[in-house]
């Protein structure tokens, strides 16, 4: 007897039946197939239907995405974020795009035998590694996110801080265990003219901006910029709704690498706290989003790029999936994000 012979609950056993049950047919499993199809489009329906009071919220707004190098290491990835963004633009937001590289330059700097290090963060840049840098973040990482982005129509345009004087920056140095380090042509962002960034928005389409810097004090001289501040600054000028910082982390952790400790939402003021207890990595990024917040962005995420779709996740959904900065004075509550469309 199988185990798994229907019980009668009266101590004794049902017998076995004799014959099988009649083979479905083919219109038995035709409805079943159509009722479960059907019950998959009233899933998308619902999904599309919950998006509604965000894409009423966000029609025509303008989102700075800052996608980060490690989080463009896998093409179906890199597909997706392509995806999002002209999903965005199709649903009527107007989405910036402003790309790092740090791994991408990295492997290029390995590929022809030249030393980098980061200290405090930040690469140290020699002449020849600022020239591999402009060639991989403008000529590599920027083309290859408009080609994945026009692969759904005419959209993206690239451009980088030295057109049209986007950005200037000054150099800049750091402070090591107390110690003064020179970063080589390392700089900060003090001047942003995002006309030409407004000409594309204007056109309908996507900019896509390499943060390469011309230096304020040397003409001709361009700066290595760190990608999170360049966008945090870009946001600011451009008075965008919301940045976006897309990273290889699920948000930011109080407590990290404490799993347990992923933060839903922040003040500025919290996350100005937190500045003393985060690592290398999320340092620039939360120091980037309280920049952009403090500057009027009224809201900043720092979203996981290794999910597919987790932008519109944090976007479009009440639950969101990542960390949400926004004003000391605003009354979203931080747990959950629920209340009004984030
Ligand atoms: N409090 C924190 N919360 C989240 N990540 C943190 C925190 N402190 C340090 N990190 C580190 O920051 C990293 C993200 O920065 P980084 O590697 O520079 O990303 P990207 O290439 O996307 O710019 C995470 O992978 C993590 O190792
Ligand atoms: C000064 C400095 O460190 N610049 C970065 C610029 C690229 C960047 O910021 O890329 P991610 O966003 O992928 O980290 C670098 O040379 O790696």
């Amino acid at each position: 007897m199988s185990d798994d012979t229907p019980s009668t609950g009266l101590g004794a056993t049902a017998p076995a039946p004799t014959s099988p049950a009649p083979a479905p047919t083919d219109a038995t499993l035709r409805g079943a197939i159509d009722a479960a199809a059907l019950r998959v489009a009233r899933t998308k329906a619902t999904t599309l239907v919950e998006a509604l009071p965000w894409l009423e919220q966000f029609r025509d707004a303008l989102v700075v995405i800052k996608y980060g190098g490690n989080a463009m290491t896998n093409p179906e990835l890199k597909a997706a974020f392509a995806q999002d963004v002209v999903f965005l633009r199709y649903a009527g937001l107007r989405p910036v795009v402003v790309h790092g590289g740090g791994p991408q330059i990295q492997a290029m700097l390995d590929r022809l035998g030249l030393e980098s290090e980061f200290r405090g963060g930040l690469r140290v840049t020699t002449p020849e590694v600022m020239e591999v840098v402009r060639m991989v973040l403008t000529g590599q990482v920027g083309r290859e996110l408009v080609g994945l982005l026009n692969q759904h129509g005419p959209v993206a345009v690239g451009l980088s801080g030295e057109d049209a004087a986007l950005f200037g920056a000054r150099r800049r140095g750091t402070v090591v265990d107390g110690e003064e380090v020179d970063l080589g042509l390392v700089g900060d962002v003090e001047t942003v003219d995002p006309s030409a960034v407004q000409d594309i928005l204007d056109a309908g389409r996507i900019p896509v901006v390499s943060t390469i810097a011309p230096d304020l004090d040397h003409d001709g001289q361009v700066l290595n910029v760190n990608a999170d501040t360049a966008a945090a600054a870009l946001a600011a000028a451009l008075r965008a709704k919301k940045l976006v910082v897309l990273t290889d982390v699920e948000g930011i952790y109080a407590d990290w690498p404490d799993r347990g400790s992923l933060l839903r939402g922040l003040t500025v003021s919290g996350a100005r706290d937190l500045l003393e207890r985060v690592d290398t990595g999320m340092i620039p990024k939360l120091e980037a989003c309280i920049h952009a917040v403090s500057r009027g962005v009224p809201q900043a995420h720092v979203v996981d790029g290794r999910e597919p779709h987790s932008m519109l996740l944090e976007l479009f959904t009440k639950e969101g999936v990542g960390t949400m900065i926004r004003p000391d004075d605003d009354e979203t509550e931080d747990e959950t994000g629920e209340g009004s469309p984030s």
